[in-house]
């Protein structure tokens, strides 16, 4: 599932990388144990001649809990995708060198989603040949970007262009914002962090406040447009490819979900394996509570988007690439695919896996709810992605703009992109592929019906916005008396993606593996699909993809999955290859000794360095020996 990363046993025999010790770490204490970290698999990668997947494995196997994190994931493709070759060549190797820090800065502490609203100006003057950045009021200042409170010394700032009085919309500039000699904030730049978070307290996300802050007319990262000494705006690309580097994250944040998922359904199925709970006989031996059906019902969803996820980015990975280079090409003719299929993907997989990583955390009962067994920390890292890159709504929507436009062409007889190539089809034309309950067997035939349903959705809120649109309703007004549609639509379009990744790729892999192992990942691609049909019901029906006999056949297929992935499903976590210094947790080790590690954690505790602690010198012992307590 992971690429075995060869070097797990370098990083994990470094007491740096152990991760029992973070609990009780200050924020200042994670934020420098991050950066300790980064530096270091940098000094590894270095002595170890790794490779730049090497480096990128080691982070996922610290679960992202490194400093850096937008320095590498955004600020560096950012200058990859939006500067000039000469602009590259001076900031490229200060970045990959570390001799410079970067951020993203595009939110603003009013404005996240509207990117055309945000109210940060660089405003050009001829006179100097600079531009003049400025923060007009309080909700313009920069809030949100990671390591832009105390580490960044550069931030891509995301601003309005002023040219005269036109304002040329949002363009990318490259912003000093810390002395490179003490690490003082430079004059004009106002920065520091926003406070601690729910979680990733080791990022330093900040605000920014730029008052009259001048750059060179150079530091306007010129891939897509420029600015000329004489002040003129050229346009050498569309608008849209400033948007480039969010496109990237966006598929970076599908495998961060994978990559959380994997660690939740691991740590709730061993532990369920090995944890003895009630017995159905009277008098009978204790069961794994893994035997429960409803414990079965609980976490498999979270195996099943393990792989369903891990297929779907490598897809989507491999869609992506295709784009890139052309957009580096200057061809942005898959632009508006990619944006618009990773827009709804990142959106439907952080919504996937926030959902079943809390159905992890309560199958682990109260044990579930320390932090040793390290299940519920990794939701809190993992609720942001709901948001970053993108609130997932507004990215569903973006996801169904460009359904929306599909429908439309193809409704024109016009040629379709790939993903969506099923809206060609007669939708009238379509039979149930399920005439009997052992069609429900067949994940071609559900695929079918995860096909009609996504169809459906997508013609049906078209149809009601032109319905609304003759109707006499505005643009506006239509669209936003359908959103909620809208997004059904795109989420169906995406669990549909999601399902066709996972039949195509056990597909191919059957060519190759055993037939047992073929066996156990067809029978884990089917319950995903039954699964997923079970749990969006309702609009399998409404669609008319299935009827009521149908969906009590699929039912009862889906509850006969449950056992029949019983006998692998810790074998199948097993095969995620995952170190216990990933999983980090106490429940999910594979040597399944759950209550000693969760007692050693337990020793481990600061409280418990003491056997009194302070506060019976203060207020209990007089309590204790009913002598008055002194005024509090
Ligand atoms: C090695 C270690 C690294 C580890 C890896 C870790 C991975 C990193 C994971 C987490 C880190 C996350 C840190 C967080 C970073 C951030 O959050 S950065 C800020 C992100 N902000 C957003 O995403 C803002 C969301 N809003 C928007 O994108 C836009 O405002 C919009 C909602 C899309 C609306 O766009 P716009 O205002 O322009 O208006 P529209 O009319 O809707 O769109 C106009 C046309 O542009 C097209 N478009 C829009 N966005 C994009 C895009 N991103 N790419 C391409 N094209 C885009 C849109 O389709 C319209 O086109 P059309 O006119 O042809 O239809
Ligand atoms: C941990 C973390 C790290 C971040 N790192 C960075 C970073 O490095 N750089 C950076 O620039 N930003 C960063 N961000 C900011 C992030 O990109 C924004 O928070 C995100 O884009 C959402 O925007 P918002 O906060 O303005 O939410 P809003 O858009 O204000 O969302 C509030 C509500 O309004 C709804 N809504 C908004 N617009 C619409 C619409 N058009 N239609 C329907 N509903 C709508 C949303 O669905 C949501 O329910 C980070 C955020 C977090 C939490």
């Amino acid at each position: 599932m992971q690429k075995t990363f060869k070097n797990e046993k370098i990083l994990f025999a470094e007491p740096l990388f152990q991760c029992d010790g973070l609990a009780g770490f200050t924020r200042s204490e994670l934020y420098e144990n991050a950066i300790h970290r980064t530096l270091r698999i940098n000094q590894l990668k270095k002595e170890h001649n790794w490779t730049q997947e090497d480096f990128d494995i080691a982070i996922r196997c610290l679960n992202y809990e490194v400093g850096f994190v937008i320095h590498l994931s955004m600020f560096i493709p950012a200058i990859e995708r939006l500067a000039t070759d000469d602009q590259k060549a001076k900031w490229l190797p200060l970045a990959e060198s570390y001799r410079i820090l970067g951020t993203y800065a595009q939110t603003e502490l009013g404005h996240g989603t509207n990117l055309m609203a945000l109210e940060t100006t660089a405003t050009f003057d001829p006179r100097t040949d600079e531009f003049v950045l400025r923060t007009p009021q309080l909700s313009s200042m920069k809030w949100w970007p990671g390591s832009l409170g105390k580490t960044a010394t550069h931030a891509i700032v995301l601003a309005q262009l002023i040219i005269g009085n036109k304002n040329y919309g949002m363009n990318p500039f490259m912003v000093q914002l810390r002395s490179l000699e003490d690490h003082m904030p430079l004059p004009g730049i106002i920065v520091g962090d926003i406070g601690a978070k729910l979680g990733a307290n080791s990022n330093d996300n900040g605000f920014l406040i730029l008052n009259d802050v001048r750059i060179p007319r150079e530091n306007m990262l010129a891939r897509n447009s420029k600015v000329t000494k004489d002040g003129r705006y050229i346009q050498t690309s569309t608008n849209k490819a400033n948007y480039a580097t969010m496109v990237l994250v966006r598929l970076s944040i599908i495998r961060w979900a994978e990559d959380t998922i994997k660690n939740g359904s691991l740590i709730a199925i061993r532990y369920s394996a090995v944890r003895r709970q009630s017995s159905l006989q009277a008098g009978g031996p204790e069961m794994q509570v893994l035997d429960y059906q409803t414990q079965q019902y609980k976490i498999f969803p979270s195996l099943a988007a393990s792989y369903a996820l891990f297929f779907t980015y490598e897809a989507m990975m491999k869609e992506y690439e295709i784009a890139y280079a052309q957009i580096m090409r200057g061809n942005n003719q898959l632009l508006g695919q990619i944006h618009g299929q990773l827009s709804g993907l990142k959106a439907f997989a952080s919504d996937l896996v926030t959902y079943e990583l809390e159905m992890c955390r309560r199958s682990c009962g109260g044990h579930g709810y320390l932090k040793a067994s390290v299940v519920g920390e990794t939701l809190l890292h993992t609720l942001p992605l709901v948001t970053v890159e993108g609130d997932n709504t507004v990215m569903y929507l973006q996801c169904a703009r460009y359904l929306l436009k599909q429908i439309a062409k193809a409704l024109a007889g016009q040629d379709v992109d790939e993903p969506t190539s099923y809206l060609k089809k007669d939708i009238l034309s379509y039979t149930c592929p399920v005439q009997k309950g052992e069609h429900c067997t067949n994940p071609n035939y559900l695929l079918k019906i995860y096909t009609q349903r996504a169809h459906s959705a997508i013609a049906s809120v078209a149809r009601q916005l032109q319905f609304d649109l003759e109707s006499g309703k505005d643009q506006s007004s239509a669209f936003n008396n359908n959103l909620v549609s809208l997004v059904q639509a795109a989420k169906a379009h995406c669990q549909l993606c999601l399902m066709k990744n996972f039949v195509e790729s056990v597909s191919a892999l059957e060519r190759t593996c055993s037939e047992n192992l073929a066996s156990v990942l067809r029978q884990l691609c089917l319950y995903f699909g039954l699964h997923g049909i079970v749990t969006a019901s309702g609009e399998f029906l409404e669609s008319e993809a299935i009827g009521l006999q149908q969906l009590e056949w699929i039912k009862a297929e889906e509850l006969k999955s449950l056992a029949a992935i019983r006998p692998n499903a810790v074998a199948l976590v097993d095969a995620f290859d995952l170190h216990d210094q990933t999983v980090m947790s106490a429940l999910g080790r594979y040597d399944g000794n759950a209550y000693q590690h969760l007692f050693e954690a337990a020793k481990r505790e600061p409280m418990n360095q003491t056997q009194v602690p302070p506060a019976y010198y203060k207020y209990l012992r007089d309590l204790i020996k009913g002598q008055p307590l002194a005024k509090l």
